[in-house]
């Protein structure tokens, strides 16, 4: 199993024994963070966790780490796409080189990963991929963000397609430090009136991994709360930037009612 290390992948590998019994192997810094996992979870299991050094924005060291996982342990059976992030920023400062790190971490990073590990193993041998991202609908604060994890979705769905892999896209919402200021404000408009944790979103992707999911492709699982499909995490301030609506009966009665001075019967 390949997987980048994260707070997220440390949950996986919790869980991991439940599904198979493969290996991970760990792009980003993760060192400290492979021993820590062996040294918890050697009681529970004989895999081991292996750090391997590689930016994902780089596709040559991307192919690197596939060709080394393979030498290692020999197979691929899943990708799970766990790295990325974004710099809070609100859109009207973002500058393109900002804008295009944030892309080439959680986009083109995602389908170096993807290519690799398909050409290298999965295209003869079949697999399955999970790419994580933020669940990012109705809007959210920074472009730059929302554009990359946006544009994780549509090619998870034709990747499926073109490959015939099971593919999924499992957005995930409501936890972190990063977002907590963010989310805290937004939590009495979650339906869960609460936020997601890691224990909540590494379920998920194991089941997607699964054979409990054999039959499932191309799917994006939204783990939020129903934060996705009620709410937006946007605040609009008040302004008048908007055309007014044409003059006549409706717009004199809409100024009424939006004056207070109009009262509706129902
Ligand atoms: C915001 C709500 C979030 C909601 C929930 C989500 C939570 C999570 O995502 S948890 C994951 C948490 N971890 C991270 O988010 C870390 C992510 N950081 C990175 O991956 C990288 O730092 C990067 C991709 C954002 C930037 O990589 P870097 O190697 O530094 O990039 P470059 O040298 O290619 O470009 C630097 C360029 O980027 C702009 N920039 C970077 N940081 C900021 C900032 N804090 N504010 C504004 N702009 C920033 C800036 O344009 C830099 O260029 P220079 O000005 O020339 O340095
Ligand atoms: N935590 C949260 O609140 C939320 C997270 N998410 C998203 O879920 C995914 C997993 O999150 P989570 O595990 O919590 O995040 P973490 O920050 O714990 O893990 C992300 C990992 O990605 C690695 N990474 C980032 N850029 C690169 C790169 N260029 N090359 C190699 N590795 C890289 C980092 O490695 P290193 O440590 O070595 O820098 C880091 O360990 C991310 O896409 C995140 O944005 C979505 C919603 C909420």
């Amino acid at each position: 199993m390949a997987v980048r290390y994260g707070l997220l992948a440390a949950g996986l590998f919790r869980r991991r024994v439940a599904i198979a019994a493969d290996l991970l192997a760990l792009g980003g810094h993760g060192e400290a963070a492979a021993e820590e996992l062996n040294n918890t979870f050697s009681s529970m299991s004989p895999a081991k966790v292996t750090p391997i050094q590689c930016n994902i924005r780089n596709e040559d060291e991307v192919e690197a780490l596939v060709k080394s996982t393979l030498s290692l342990y020999g197979n691929i059976d899943f990708l799970v796409n766990g790295g990325g992030g974004q710099f809070a920023s609100p859109s009207e400062a973002i500058r393109g080189k900002g804008c295009n790190a944030v892309i080439d971490a959680n986009l083109t990073g995602t389908f170096y990963c993807c290519k690799a590990v398909y050409n290298a193993w999965m295209k003869e041998h079949g697999g399955v991929i999970v790419n994580i991202t933020v669940a990012l609908r109705n809007g959210f604060s920074g472009m730059h963000s929302e554009a990359a994890r946006a544009a994780v979705n549509n090619p998870t769905k034709t990747l499926a397609l073109e490959w015939g892999l099971v593919f999924s896209e499992t957005a995930v919402a409501n936890y972190g430090e990063q977002g907590t200021m963010m989310w805290l404000k937004i939590i009495p408009q979650i339906p869960a009136k609460r936020s997601a944790v890691p224990e909540e979103i590494s379920p998920a992707v194991c089941f997607v991994l699964s054979p409990a999911a054999s039959c499932i492709t191309g799917i994006t699982l939204a783990v939020d709360g129903g934060q996705s499909l009620y709410s937006s995490p946007l605040e609009i301030p008040d302004h008048n930037r908007w055309l007014s609506p044409r003059e006549g009966k409706n717009s004199e009665m809409l100024r009424k009612l939006l004056s207070g001075k109009f009262k509706p019967k129902l």
